[in-house]
């Protein structure tokens, strides 16, 4: 049996760049008097959304070894129990997914496992949604889950549709999940105190929509059309090439590429090139100063559907200074 109260968990969850690491530093920024634990959740071996991640003095737990709703579940469950045994105080966990995670399985964890469920509860998942490619993404199985399972829907991007737009997608979430509260946002720009603490969760709504939630082991199939491919190169990089490359890539591979992003090593700079992109919505920025015993380095990740990896990988290469 669980000692005290239990300690209330927070699932971030929401299609590939919907928004999800956005909402997560509102929500670190303003709970920054809390002892908050992130469990970060990548697609694809790499942890660049650790660097987007604004730097707290919450403890940043990254699983990368894959996904969280498939094979790395006995790695969550294995890091809660840790949590507990070091014995701090956490007042809150938030679990960001990866944007291909079907929620049930993450859900089902909290239930299930007898251990996890006495000390932990959750307190509500919130699911992200791209007011603009959410009709796309909604070709994948996924993003359905993701917005069956959520108690909170936060319809983001809201700057990036027109109001029409919005009346059309709102009569369709309402037809996916009458039950969740939503909220429409841009950038994520909403109260934390509509996200955190309301223990909105409730566990005959799961059980509507996945009645053996609380019997069977949950597994789940990704679509192998989808795929995620990491590029790394210590060589530098010149700067107007990976822009020409860039341009190709958004104007041409825009529609199959869900997400990008990446860390650029570039010749005579000496701060790092961050990037990141969502299909046809590019951004950029001068990151960090590189340290000085800092191997420089660029590192790249690529998901999307039915990719070319060779032809990425050339690309690449093509930019090196
Ligand atoms: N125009 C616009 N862009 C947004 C909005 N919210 C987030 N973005 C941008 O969309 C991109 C993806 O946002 P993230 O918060 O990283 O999305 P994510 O869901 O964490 O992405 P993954 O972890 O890769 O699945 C970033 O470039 C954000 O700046 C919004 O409301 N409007």
């Amino acid at each position: 049996m669980s000692k005290g109260k239990s300690i209330p968990v927070t699932i971030l969850t929401g299609f590939l760049g919907a928004g999800k690491t956005t909402v997560l530093n509102n929500l670190l920024r303003d709970m920054s008097n809390e002892k908050v634990a992130v469990i970060i959740n990548e697609f694809g071996d790499t942890s660049i959304d650790g660097q987007l991640v604004i730097p707290t003095r919450e403890e940043i737990i990254e699983i990368n070894s894959g996904c969280i709703c498939c094979n790395v579940r006995g790695d969550l469950i294995y890091l809660l129990d840790n949590l507990m045994k070091q014995g701090e105080e956490i007042d809150r966990v938030v679990i960001e997914t990866t944007g291909m995670a079907n929620p049930a399985p993450v859900i089902q964890t909290f239930l299930m496992d007898e251990k996890t469920a006495d000390f932990f509860e959750i307190d509500s998942v919130i699911t992200l949604v791209d007011a603009k490619h959410i009709r796309q993404h909604l070709e994948e199985e996924e993003p359905k889950q993701q917005i069956a399972f959520a108690d909170v829907l936060l319809i983001n991007k809201m700057d990036l549709i027109t109001k029409d737009e919005k009346i059309n997608l709102e009569k369709q979430l309402i037809r996916m999940n009458p039950q969740a509260q939503r909220y429409f946002t841009s950038f994520g720009d909403v109260e934390t105190k509509d996200l955190i603490g309301k223990g909105s969760f409730l566990l005959d709504n799961v059980l509507k929509i996945d009645p053996s939630l609380l019997t069977e082991s949950h597994h789940h199939h990704h679509n192998d059309e989808v795929t995620s491919f990491v590029l790394q190169e210590n060589r530098s990089l010149d700067m107007d090439k990976v822009n020409k490359w860039f341009a190709y890539l958004v104007r041409i591979k825009g529609e199959s590429l869900y997400r990008y992003k990446g860390v650029l090593y570039i010749k005579h700079m000496n701060r790092k090139v961050v990037f990141q992109g969502v299909h046809m919505l590019f951004a950029g920025t001068k990151g960090d100063v590189w340290k000085k015993r800092e191997p420089r380095k660029s590192e790249v990740v690529f998901i999307g559907k039915n990719l070319d990896h060779q032809e990425l990988e050339e690309g690449f290469k093509n930019c090196l200074a």
